[in-house]
């Protein structure tokens, strides 16, 4: 079983939950007693592979009061970067929280998927698709726009591919620690053994 953890991040309101819950449930639940941050479990199987899933969301009105994490951006191992679409200051919020997770992460690229939001009330959009995808290039990470109220399958599709992103992650790491691990086993094995295997 492999677990894998990932946090949403964005402003208040964007529809973080919305979001989660969708992937989760399949469906849209309009509002939501946010008065605490949640630790969601869920376990499914991907390409045939057990995963134990857990999604941190934080309560953006609980700032300043103990989270269950106090420092999701150092525990997750991929993130969901949320902001709305009709706000153009939720997206702001978001190129912040890109950089924030770019400078904490540096020595580890970390999947990241950039969400634009309420796709539904495009009649008041104010940030441009364009705008999202190329801050999303411009730090690496995925992006889509969405609608919590309205789609399931897309928001289902992300968070999956965001999972085997995640998974590509975790074996490319464990695989470099095994390598340096065996390289210095090696030196090692060299210190003690090669001059008297090089006399022989
Ligand atoms: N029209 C529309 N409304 C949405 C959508 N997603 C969420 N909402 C609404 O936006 C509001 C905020 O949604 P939440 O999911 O609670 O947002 P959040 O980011 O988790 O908020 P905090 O927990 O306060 O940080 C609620 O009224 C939702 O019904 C969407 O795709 N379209």
């Amino acid at each position: 079983m492999t677990d894998i953890k990932l946090a949403l991040l964005g402003s208040e309101g964007t529809g973080k939950t919305a979001v989660l819950v969708r992937f989760l449930t399949k469906r849209f639940i309009g509002e939501y007693a946010s008065s605490a941050n949640c630790l969601y479990h869920k376990r499914l199987s991907i390409d045939g592979r057990q995963l134990n899933l857990e999604i941190f969301d934080p309560c953006s009105q609980t700032e300043g009061s103990r989270c269950i994490l106090e420092e999701p951006v150092n525990w997750a191992d991929g993130f969901v970067v949320v902001y709305n679409i009709s706000d153009r200051m939720s997206f702001l919020h978001a190129k912040s929280v890109l950089r924030q997770i770019k400078e904490t992460r540096e020595e580890h690229h970390v999947p990241v998927f950039l969400i634009g939001n309420k796709q539904d009330l495009c009649n008041a959009r104010q940030v441009c698709e364009e705008e999202g995808r190329s801050s999303a290039q411009e730090d690496r990470c995925h992006f889509q726009e969405v609608s919590a109220a309205e789609d399931y399958l897309e928001i289902s599709n992300l968070f999956i591919k965001l999972i085997r992103h995640v998974m590509e992650n975790l074996k490319h790491r464990a695989d470099r620690r095994r390598y340096s691990g065996s390289k210095s086993m090696a030196k090692l094995i060299n210190n003690v053994f090669g001059k008297r295997r090089k006399s022989v």
